[in-house]
């Protein structure tokens, strides 16, 4: 069988916040496959090994391999308008280079490009190969989406129409796609943004301002982190910052939740020891957690996946954090809504 190349531009044709969301909580809620329960044969599970890395001469230049297997999930059918869920299994491998210096290059590159590649489920044969840049920007979006749904808006009574003041820290790919998707998803009221260069903050409040011309949302640019935060109940953060750009101080008291997913290869950092000290901690997979966060010091409580299983916290604190590392099982979930789709 020869696989089926599927490149970028048929990617972005079918990404929409719905369907990616959809897959992500999927992806989420899928039991690992070691505490399945096999008389259960309504439960979906997962099996995603921790991801290998392996750096390419130094650690501006890495190399992931991402396996990740989905088993009896609800895949959306694109095709039928979104609404039709069949029980499906998928069998992917992402492969994702992180090479910081890509910006800098002339035209610069995204730092972050990947490709997954999907199995065979019955004959293990590589079915296609998915150009994953997209992906990966979505999928991780879409993740502090899920996890903002179950950690925030789940303790209002309007839930998801509550209207929310959003920070967006780092405008680059992770900061773009948390700002479209959590619009896109959500009743945002204000969103503050902040990038270390303020010219990618602008260029993101203008293609804000266009695609929500009609709405009433308000956008502010803002000079520092400080001031992004100041009110916000919902933070995400993106960046490769080696030092936290936010404190316990800067934050508003009651109700805030932060979704970190950047901070490099370190994978933690860009929010400071004393947020973490305050609030408690959820991760998207706790065998990567294990290897990646040994030495961040927080209380995690566990994965995202159990509160969506079970539809409430066991908790609640006020401050939460998604602490956001990335899963195969994400990818997996997506690229084959994609292929399904075309
Ligand atoms: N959790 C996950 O699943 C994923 C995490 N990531 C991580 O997200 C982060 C952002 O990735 P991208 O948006 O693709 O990169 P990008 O290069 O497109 O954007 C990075 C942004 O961080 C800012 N930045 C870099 N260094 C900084 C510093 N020292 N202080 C303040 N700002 C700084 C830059 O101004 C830029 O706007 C990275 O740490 C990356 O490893 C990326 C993909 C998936
Ligand atoms: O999950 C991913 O994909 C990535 N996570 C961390 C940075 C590289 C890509």
């Amino acid at each position: 069988m020869i696989p089926k190349y599927i490149d970028s531009v048929q990617v972005k044709e079918i990404l929409t916040w719905p369907l990616v969301n959809a897959a992500v909580e999927e992806a989420l809620k899928a039991i690992d496959y070691s505490e399945r329960d096999a008389a259960n044969s309504e439960q979906s599970y997962k099996q995603q090994p921790s991801r290998t890395i392996t750096t390419g001469g130094n650690a501006s230049k890495l190399l992931l391999t991402m396996p990740g297997y989905v088993g009896n999930y609800n895949a959306l059918n694109a095709k039928t308008n979104n609404d039709q869920l069949h029980c499906s299994s998928t069998l992917a491998c992402k492969v994702v280079t992180s090479f910081t210096n890509n910006q800098n290059l002339q035209p610069p590159l995204p730092n972050i490009l990947a490709n997954v590649l999907l199995f065979d489920i019955n004959t293990g044969e590589l079915q296609c190969i998915m150009e994953g840049t997209q992906i990966t920007a979505w999928r991780t979006a879409a993740a502090s989406i899920v996890a903002t749904k179950y950690l925030y808006m789940k303790r209002f009574p309007q839930q998801f129409q509550t209207p929310i003041k959003l920070a967006i820290i780092g405008c680059g790919v992770q900061g773009q796609s948390h700002a479209l998707g959590m619009c896109a998803t959500f009743n945002v009221s204000e969103i503050y943004l902040w990038n270390r260069t303020q010219s990618k903050a602008d260029d993101l409040a203008l293609k804000l301002q266009k695609l929500y011309l009609q709405n009433s949302m308000k956008i502010f640019v803002t000079k520092t982190p400080a001031e992004a935060v100041r009110e916000a109940a919902v933070i995400c953060i993106g960046t490769y910052s080696p030092n936290a750009l936010i404190n316990y101080d800067m934050l508003k008291s009651g109700d805030v939740h932060i979704n970190t997913v950047g901070a490099g290869a370190v994978h933690f950092g860009e929010v400071s020891q004393d947020i973490y000290d305050n609030a408690v901690v959820y991760v998207d997979s706790l065998i990567n957690a294990r290897t990646e966060l040994k030495d961040l010091k927080a209380n995690i409580i566990g994965e995202i996946g159990q509160v969506i299983r079970e539809d409430r916290r066991t908790e609640n604190k006020c401050l939460t954090i998604y602490q956001s590392l990335g899963m195969a099982a994400e990818d997996a979930t997506v690229a084959q809504a994609v292929y399904n789709a075309l």
